[in-house]
């Protein structure tokens, strides 16, 4: 069984404090909105779609909970609430599109007069709960079509081996994840040998989170440093390397986490096909390139410290983005639930 990062019934919510693992599982109460915010500014729950589930279901239980039965008191609440957990982390756009159209469904439940408030309210609920299997469901298709593109277009029939970066796993979504979810999907077709994981510092997603989704699913994984991934790829035939994205850019330019574009870079240089694995829920359409997404900086400490226990030089200034922007130009394919595109053709994605 996969791990559970959100445990949700209607008017309850508890996510698996990511903050804690590997070492301690346990989940926190999310009542209401300023909760979901807090978790999600303080990466107890992280990864793009993860953030904007966690975000607006946060919002679901303190509608649940609110007995107000005016519609446009309601929907004006709803507005101000959504645009405030979009502010909890700025680079992953899925929180941003599921907060645009929460707002439009809201706009047209409240002009609707033959909606009833508790109607209102049930239907609101009911459309933020559906994010919940949608996005199990579009991983399990990025998760086939990625494993299908890498085989389809790997040199020969040797063993499969991938490099993926930071957790974009079951931790980072509803569940099966979207870069994990390819290598989970390679795994189940039996002919996956070998995964390496990053590091991935500051912040360890892929040492604490993805080692322990891959530990759990029992697939046969490797974790590296961060710095080791050029070595790796002059001296293991490395197949793909499979990243998530935080947002897209409608030319292809995908702005990912910290380190993603030098793994982009060593891959061009040593010929390793280099895939991003994303819902369209990642995809800006507001955006042409990725020259304006806007990466979110981190507090110093995370870098400087390893939980409470400083290991950089005093004195010393930091600089912790928390994402880089990948250009288009390296990326071979961006694996969707709607299919493997190149990067230049994502503009032809139907939606529907
Ligand atoms: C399916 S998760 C995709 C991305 O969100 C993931 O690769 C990533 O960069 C996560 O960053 P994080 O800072 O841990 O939220």
């Amino acid at each position: 069984m996969s791990l559970e990062s959100i445990k949700y019934k209607r008017g309850n919510l508890e996510i698996l404090d990511q903050l804690l693992l590997p070492l301690q599982t346990r989940y926190v109460k999310v009542k209401g909105v300023e909760d979901g915010w807090k978790v999600i500014n303080k990466m107890q729950v992280r990864g793009a779609p993860a953030i904007a589930i966690v975000g607006c279901l946060s919002l679901a239980v303190e509608l649940e909970r609110d007995n107000n039965s005016d519609k446009k008191f309601m929907r004006q609440e709803i507005e101000g609430k959504l645009n405030y957990l979009v502010s909890a982390r700025p680079t992953a756009v899925n929180i941003k599109l599921a907060a645009d159209e929460l707002i439009n469904l809201a706009n047209s439940l409240c002009a609707d007069e033959s909606v009833s408030p508790e109607e209102f309210k049930d239907k609101f609920i009911s459309n933020i709960e559906e994010m919940l299997t949608k996005d199990i469901e579009d991983n399990k298709a990025i998760g086939k079509y990625g494993s299908e593109a890498i085989l389809k277009n790997m040199n020969g029939d040797g063993p499969v081996r991938i490099l993926t970066h930071c957790n974009t796993g079951s931790l980072a979504t509803a569940g099966y994840g979207t870069a994990l979810g390819v290598i989970r999907s390679l795994h189940e077709t039996k002919k996956l040998e070998h995964v390496y994981c990053t590091e991935t510092r500051p912040y360890n997603q892929g040492a604490r989170l993805t080692a322990y989704e891959l530990v759990h699913e029992k697939i046969p994984s490797t974790l590296i440093i961060d710095s080791v991934v050029s070595a790796l790829m002059n001296s293991r035939r490395i197949t793909a390397v499979v990243v998530g994205a935080d947002r897209v850019a409608v030319n292809g330019d995908t702005a990912n986490k910290i380190g993603t574009y030098q793994i982009a870079i060593a891959a061009k240089h040593h010929g390793v096909p280099f895939y991003v694995a994303a819902p369209l829920t990642s995809i800006d359409k507001d955006l042409t390139s990725g020259e304006k997404i806007k990466i979110e900086e981190r507090p110093e400490k995370e870098m400087t410290h390893v939980g409470e226990h400083r290991i950089a030089a005093p004195g010393i200034s930091c600089w912790n983005p928390s994402f880089d922007v990948t250009p288009a130009s390296l990326i071979t394919g961006i694996i969707t639930e709607k299919g493997v595109f190149s990067p230049d053709k994502l503009h032809e994605i139907d939606p529907k």
